[in-house]
């Protein structure tokens, strides 16, 4: 459940004065999502989306997200589209929190992604890759690979106890990937969260992406990583290379990987395994007594990282 701040009637119509998207008819919460206050809103012009930032969020960060999504939508990418305010800005305050309101994308996530799907996805990502090149604005991120040390160090007392073997592990992956980590691969804006939650399909065509919160400037291959892990494995954690085979073609035939993007894959799947692992593993310690959502296993994601320790070349990936 996601709806931290509630919204009455009366704050929301004097919001809307600050648009011209018409009167409002509808708002209702929606319950996924972990990190903001999101409404489903209807005015007497259509469909969209208000979401509330909380505190997990930066509010420096705000006009990277919001101006990312609105060049990716005007070059054709299946992102929402942020709303401008009769100002011409697209933030503004509803609450007590930063608000801002963007298109209503049509279509739904899947639980049980197929090969297609993967597909799909692929081609979508490199697409929004190469649609951000000459996006003018940067962010760091602040979830890469100098971050994941003093992530872990946070944790580390307490790891074992969560997932026996996981100190040995993690501090072994560390120094890998501290000495090993590319720094010549091309580099752009990636959404670095791209997880099934956070794509809409119709049938079978992608039709959106969302959820850009954790978007930034890092190694673009490095957002395929993440999305092999996030796609490619099955319930019982087994690796479908099937999947992954189909979500490499599709990001190639868009934009085609360089074979030193290809060798390093195996690297960067490491990195994106551990990348969750870490982050999940954060806030399974940390689970706030008035939590609303239930914390991320970080089990699954050491077994990914387990897997990609065992692959000697990116042809394991199907490549
Ligand atoms: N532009 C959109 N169009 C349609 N539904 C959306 C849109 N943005 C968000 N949603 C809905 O809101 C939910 C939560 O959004 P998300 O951005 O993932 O939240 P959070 O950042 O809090 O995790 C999504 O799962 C989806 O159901
Ligand atoms: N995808 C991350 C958690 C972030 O969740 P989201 O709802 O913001 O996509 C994970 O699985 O650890």
């Amino acid at each position: 459940m996601a709806v931290y701040t509630a919204v009455d009637d009366l704050a929301l119509t004097a919001f809307l004065h600050d648009y011209d998207i018409g009167d409002l008819l509808s708002a209702k919460g929606i319950a996924e999502g972990v990190e903001n206050t999101n409404y489903v809103m209807m005015t007497t012009e259509g469909t969209y989306i208000l979401t509330l930032y909380e505190q997990r969020v930066d509010a420096a960060d705000l006009p990277f997200f919001l101006n990312l999504m609105n060049h990716c939508a005007d070059k054709g990418i299946a992102t929402p589209q942020p709303l401008p305010r009769k100002d011409g800005t697209l933030l503004g305050e509803l609450c007590g929190r930063h608000a801002a309101i963007v298109t209503y994308l049509d279509g739904m996530a899947t639980r049980k992604p197929k090969p297609l799907h993967c597909a799909e996805l692929g081609r979508g990502l490199a697409a929004f890759h190469d649609a951000t090149l000459d996006f003018g604005l940067r962010r760091p991120n602040a979830l890469g690979v100098a971050s994941w040390g003093p992530l872990f160090a946070d944790s580390r007392d307490q790891a074992d106890e969560v997932v026996p073997g996981l100190v040995a592990l993690v501090d072994d992956e560390l120094g890998v990937l501290n000495a090993s980590w590319p720094t010549d691969l091309p580099q752009g804006v990636i959404h670095a969260d791209l997880f099934p939650d956070n794509v809409f399909f119709i049938g079978d065509a992608l039709s959106g992406l969302i959820d850009f919160y954790f978007a930034c400037n890092d190694t673009l291959a490095y957002d395929l990583a993440i999305c092999i892990n996030a796609w490619c494995f099955e319930d019982d954690l087994a690796f479908n290379v099937t999947k992954a085979r189909a979500m490499i073609q599709g990001y190639n035939a868009v934009r085609p990987l360089s074979a030193a993007e290809r060798d390093a894959l195996p690297l960067l799947c490491r990195g994106a395994a551990l990348r969750f692992c870490l982050t999940r593993l954060h806030d399974w310690l940390r689970v706030p007594e008035d939590a609303l959502v239930t914390p991320k296993d970080p089990r699954p994601y050491y077994e990914r990282l387990r897997f990609h320790r065992s692959v000697s070349s990116a042809t394991e990936y199907g490549l």
